[in-house]
This record gives C-alpha cells, structure tokens and sequence, in this order.
C-alpha cells in the first residue's frame, strides 16, 4: 500500500485521475531521478519508473516526459517505452531530426557557443560541457568552490553574451541555447495533439516554470523542493514524486475501472 500523500494534494491527485482524458507529464532531473554529481549517472527511482509505465498503459492517459536532456541521452537513461511521449532540449525536440531543422544561423550560433564553452572548460579545471542539439550545457558543480564564481563570471560575459543566445540556469548549469526553448511549448504542443482536458505537470527546476506556467484552471502543477513557483502544490523531494506517480495509478485505475 502506497504511503497517503498530504491532504491537499491528495484532494487534487483524486480530482486529475477522473480526468476524462488526461497528460501526465514529468520533468527528469531533480523529478524522476535525484540529483547526482555525474549528469550520466542519473537514473529514474525504481518506484518512479514502475508508476510511470504503468499509467502509460491506461486507457485515456497520455504520458510524456519533458526534460532539458537531449532526447538521444533522455531515451539512453530512462529506458521507457514508446507509450512514453520523450521529449528533449527542454520542451523543443520532438523527435530525432530536430537538430535538421535548425537554419544556418542557428548552427553557426551553436558552433560558436561549443567554441566558447571549450574554452572556458580548458580554463577552469572540473567546468563540464554537455553538447546538445540546440545547446551547450556548462555544469560548474565539479570547479573548485574558490574558483566557481570566477567562472560563472566567465559564463555571463562570454557565451551568455553571444548574440541570440537563449539562457536559462539550472542546478550548477548555464545553458545557452541557439534557439529559444520552452517546456511550456511542449505542454501546449501535446495538450492539442492529444486532445487531453487535464493536464499534471510536475518538475522541480527553474525550466519547469515554463511547464507551470501554461497550466489552465483544472490542472495541476506539482513543483518538487523549494523555491519560488507557480505551481499550486508541491512535494519535499523525489521520493515523494514515487509516492505521487503511484497514487494517482491506482486512483486512475480505480477511476477507470469504475
Ligand atoms: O529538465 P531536466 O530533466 O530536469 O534536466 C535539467 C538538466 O539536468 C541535468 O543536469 C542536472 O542534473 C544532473 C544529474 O543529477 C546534475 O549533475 C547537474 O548538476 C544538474 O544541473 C542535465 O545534465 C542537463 O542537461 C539538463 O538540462
């Protein structure tokens, strides 16, 4: 028996489930697997990854992950299902030919950016680049304490700078993208392309208020952790996203079976 959640998440977790046709959308990071010091090393709780597969395979229920993630390294570490919607590049890559369709500008742009970001890797000793389709991940988390600041700086006023570069912060990253990138986009894109009239979004990072913020009355946003939001419930940290996931399986399936 799943452990109950707090009594006004519950409420609402009860109310999405007798959706007539709902979207369950989860960021990655932060969400379905904790944090950890290597961004390969992330892996979905067991718990989590159980939940999420089995509420893929309810009738009515449409289930996507968004994440910052390329989508290449999204389907490498969750392992799921096609049933599950993957979705890449925080919010914009749909499929694998994304890369394909950026213009010339937009690759010359993202060039650059690695060229920059390479850079600033060979100055300060632990900064790690992630390349994306669209955009370099700097992760700052394995620089010297003493030296992190500098090279934040660095950051700031060396690719941040670089002209139609999109930036967005996340847990000891700067990305800096060569298109704009938006989770929102994404719950939009699959809201119509699904024909869902409920939505659940549930993430724990700053990307993820883009998610938040297209949420319509009869929702819901779940943010994970601490900090500003503008999602309307929130849950301490990834175990209870598990506890989460799994409560609204069997009240769906309840629901569903009713
Ligand atoms: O949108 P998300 O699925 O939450 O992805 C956001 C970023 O997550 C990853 O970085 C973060 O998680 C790493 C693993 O726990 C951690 O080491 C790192 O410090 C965090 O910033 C990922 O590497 C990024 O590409 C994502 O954009």
């Amino acid at each position: 028996m799943t452990r109950p959640l707090p009594g006004p998440l519950s409420a609402e977790v009860d109310r999405v489930a007798r959706a007539e046709r709902l979207l369950v959308a989860s960021d990655f990071d932060g969400t379905m697997s904790a944090i950890v010091d290597d961004p390969a090393a992330a892996r979905t709780l067991p718990e989590t990854d159980a939940a999420i597969r089995a509420l893929a395979e309810l009738p009515q229920t449409v289930v996507a992950v968004v994440s910052g993630r390329s989508l290449a390294m999204l389907h490498q570490l969750t392992g799921l299902p096609p049933a599950v919607h993957l979705v890449g590049s925080h919010g914009m890559e749909f499929d694998e030919s994304f890369a394909a369709g950026l213009d010339e500008a937009d690759r010359d742009r993202l060039e650059l950016l690695d060229r920059q970001a390479t850079a600033l890797a060979a100055r300060f000793a632990g900064l790690q680049v992630e390349r994306k389709p669209a955009s370099i991940a700097m992760h700052y988390r394995h620089v010297a304490p003493e030296q992190r600041a500098a090279a934040v700086e660095a950051i700031a006023t060396g690719p941040q700078l670089v002209d139609g570069a999109h930036v967005t912060t996340g847990k000891e990253v700067v990305e800096v993208a060569a298109v704009q990138t938006s989770k929102g986009y994404a719950l939009d894109r699959l809201r119509a392309r699904e024909h869902v009239d409920v939505v659940m979004f549930v993430g724990d990072d700053v990307t993820d208020e883009h998610a938040f913020a297209v949420l319509r009355e009869g929702d819901l946003g779940v943010k994970v952790g601490s900090g500003p939001t503008a999602a309307t419930q929130r849950v301490a940290g990834v175990a209870d996203v598990a506890v989460l996931f799994e409560t609204l399986v069997q009240l769906r399936r309840d629901y569903l079976s009713s």
